[in-house]
């Protein structure tokens, strides 16, 4: 509850017993012959108080001798006790007061509170049965006319009746207001209620059978209220659906509850509509807010994108939690049981969150990842896809980890891989290997035709194709792939079309790129050239482990027309010559897509412009000759080390 202080300003006519009641409250005992007005009480929180309860409550008494001071108080309010005692105060209520509080421009809820009512029964124990008629004769034209009156209540400050109760529902009309919940005037449930019930319904139908079996009526209310449903009060509820359903009844029509089988979809709203016209928005409230909704019915923001310290250079990546959830609910919708998402399981799925992610439908969801013969997306794919979403935005996962429903923090199905380190070698820096992460990220950069799209479709298990349409905008491939030892890796491919040079351009872009793929056509003279430009344009490249490929072996491999040949080229950068494979064969493939891995696991080694270690160390020898030659101290030791290299060799022949 956002307001840590309310205030409830009593008011009514003269002598109705405001003071006494405020008296009545706090000391818990009737008090007569008090002063006109008392000074404003504040009662704090107790420890039995719900979570939405505010800090205090201050009740503010009024007398009507001031005009002015009474009008400043009522504007300054969160709430209004409105009291009346008798006839002639009762018609004031509607002849001066509520015109009163709408002509201050006040939109304020009201609770509206018959008192002294032990002087209209023998005893207080008489008053609620006999009396009740009554009061609802007079209370219901005024709830009817204004919507304001949030509710209507009796007391008596003199026997104590009901004054805790009038003070409550003060407060509730600010914890729990009717207001969102429930359009008064045509008697329904407000859309977006409706529309976040149905919500809860279906994340509670665990075995989406459409009903809500006794098991999941249960959980729910476990989860909503911290207890059990007991036995009859839930016979009670199936009893009452049962019986408004039945013929001539309102929901005549509706099924509302089937025997056996549990509550369906509209009994679940009728039931909450029940709640809200019966005065118990609480039981709305508590329900909607176990759910993480807001007082103006979204979800929490805070549930949604919690807060997450990530460092610069680390990713995020699913937990082992995070995967769980994501396979169970895969198996959960997937239906037919044949391993794949159709379309319909896939909207249904989708029915509890705002839609799939726009990172989806952009990337060509499900066609980014791995999909079965019909086109529907496997478990494996689906596992693929999320990791690749919390490796690009994990703001996405969280989000749609609680609108499916995900019971704890989201933050606890991630997790914050440790920040990249950096080391020194030959006076530059290289990325260290890298032990905790199994999601890697790798652009495919090389010219037009060469064969990156077959490349990206053949590591999703697609079958190659000869027909050739351009990639214009970018476009993403996400896979799941074992290394030997049988350690399970994510590897996002990533080509960028006409976007190559914008992309590599940027540094955030660049920094998040865990190996650089470049690729040419060993069957076309020009293909190598483009990469030869592209690394001397872009000199932050070199700061990445690269992996060079030569795509479209199975076609005659040609001389580059170029300065340099590949192998020389790679060379010179001290890393591996080119890789030779072909779409046409899976193989070479699954070669190549290890290498990329391991690649970014150990990014030292394939950085280019380092040589490799013993040739460092054979310069490095080299130099240390040079300068240290020339003192005989050196001279001495190096003998001396020789000959305890040599000694050995001696002994043991
Ligand atoms: N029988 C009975 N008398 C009550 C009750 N509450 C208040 N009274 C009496 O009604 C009279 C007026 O009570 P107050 O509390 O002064 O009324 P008020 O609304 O504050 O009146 P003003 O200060 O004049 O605006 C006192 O004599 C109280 O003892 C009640 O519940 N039952
Ligand atoms: N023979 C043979 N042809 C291939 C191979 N890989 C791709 N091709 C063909 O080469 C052409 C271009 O392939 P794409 O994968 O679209 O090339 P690209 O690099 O993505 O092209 P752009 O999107 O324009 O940059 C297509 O006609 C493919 O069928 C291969 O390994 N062998
Ligand atoms: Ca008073």
């Amino acid at each position: 509850m956002a307001k840590e202080t309310i205030r409830v300003v009593l008011c009514g006519d003269d002598g109705v017993g405001k003071s006494t009641l405020i008296v009545s409250l706090v000391k818990g005992r009737f008090i007569s012959n008090l002063q006109d007005v008392l000074p404003p009480v504040t009662i704090p929180r107790d420890f039995s108080s719900s979570p939405y309860s505010p800090k205090s409550t201050i009740l503010v008494d009024t007398c009507n001798a001031n005009q002015a001071t009474l009008q400043r108080e009522l504007k300054s309010a969160d709430v209004i006790w409105l009291v009346y005692s008798d006839h002639d105060s009762y018609e004031r209520v509607s002849l001066y007061w509520m015109m009163t509080f709408r002509s201050l421009g006040l939109n304020l809820p009201v609770i509206l509170c018959k008192n002294k009512c032990d002087e209209y029964g023998e005893n207080t124990a008489a008053v609620d049965s006999t009396d009740t008629k009554v009061e609802d004769e007079e209370f219901i034209p005024i709830l009817m006319e204004y919507k304001e009156v949030d509710t209507c209540i009796k007391t008596s400050a003199r026997t104590q009746f009901d004054v805790n109760q009038a003070f409550y529902l003060c407060q509730r009309a600010i914890t729990n207001p009717i207001a969102p919940l429930f359009d008064a005037r045509v008697g329904e449930l407000k859309p977006l209620v409706v529309q976040a019930l149905k919500r809860i319904f279906l994340l509670s139908d665990k075995d989406q059978d459409n009903y809500l079996n006794d098991d999941e009526i249960t959980t729910l209310q476990r989860k909503c209220f911290g207890r059990s449903i007991d036995i009859n009060e839930l016979n009670f509820i199936k009893k009452a659906l049962s019986d408004i359903s039945s013929p001539t009844q309102e929901y005549d029509g509706y099924m509302l509850y089937v025997p056996d089988k549990g509550i369906t979809k509209d009994g679940f709203l009728v039931l909450n509509k029940i709640y809200a016209e019966k005065g118990r928005h609480e039981t709305i409230w508590g329900i909607l807010r176990a759910f993480q909704y807001t007082d103006s019915l979204s979800i929490k923001d805070k549930a949604l994108f919690p807060k997450l310290n990530v460092p610069d250079t680390s990713s995020i990546e699913l937990s082992p939690k995070g995967y769980r959830f994501l396979v169970d609910l895969f198996l959960r919708f997937d239906k037919d049981n044949d391993g794949g998402l159709n379309d319909t399981e896939l909207t249904f799925l989708f029915k509890c969150t705002p839609g799939q992610p726009k990172l989806w439908s952009e990337t060509n969801f499900p066609y980014s990842t791995v999909v079965n013969s019909r086109g529907c997306i496997t478990l494996q794919g689906w596992l693929a896809q999320w990791s690749m979403t919390t490796f690009l935005d994990y703001k996405i996962t969280t989000a749609y980890l609680v609108y499916f429903g995900f019971q704890e923090d989201a933050r606890l199905a991630l997790q914050i891989t440790k920040p990249r380190k950096m080391r020194r070698r030959a006076g530059r820096l290289y990325r260290s290997p890298l032990s905790d992460r199994k999601v890697f990220n790798c652009f495919i950069v090389g010219k037009a035709k060469s064969g990156k799209s077959s490349l990206l479709e053949s590591f999703l298990g697609r079958p190659f194709t000869e027909t050739y349409s351009p990639t214009l905008g970018p476009h993403i491939a996400v896979n799941s792939l074992e290394l030997k030892g049988g350690k399970q890796y994510y590897l996002i491919l990533q080509e960028f079309g006409g976007q190559e040079n914008v992309i590599l351009e940027n540094r955030d872009k660049v920094k998040n790129c865990d190996v650089l793929c470049l690729v040419y056509d060993s069957s076309d003279p020009e293909s190598f050239s483009y990469l030869v430009e592209l690394v001397k344009r872009h000199e932050d490249l070199k700061d990445l482990p690269v992996v060079f490929v030569a795509l479209k072996a199975d076609l005659d491999k040609v001389q580059q027309r170029c300065y340099i040949q590949p192998d020389e080229f790679t060379e010179q950068l001290f890393v591996d010559h080119p890789l030779h494979i072909s779409s046409t064969w899976p193989s070479s493939l699954n070669e190549l897509f290890i290498k990329i891995t391991e690649a970014a696991l150990a990014p030292g080694k394939n950085t280019p412009g380092f040589p490799p270690e013993s040739k460092i160390n054979e310069a490095e020898y080299r130099q240390a000759v040079m300068i240290v030659a020339s003192t005989v101290g050196f001279i001495s030791l190096f003998t001396f080390t020789v000959m305890k290299l040599l000694k050995p060799f001696k002994d043991g022949s």
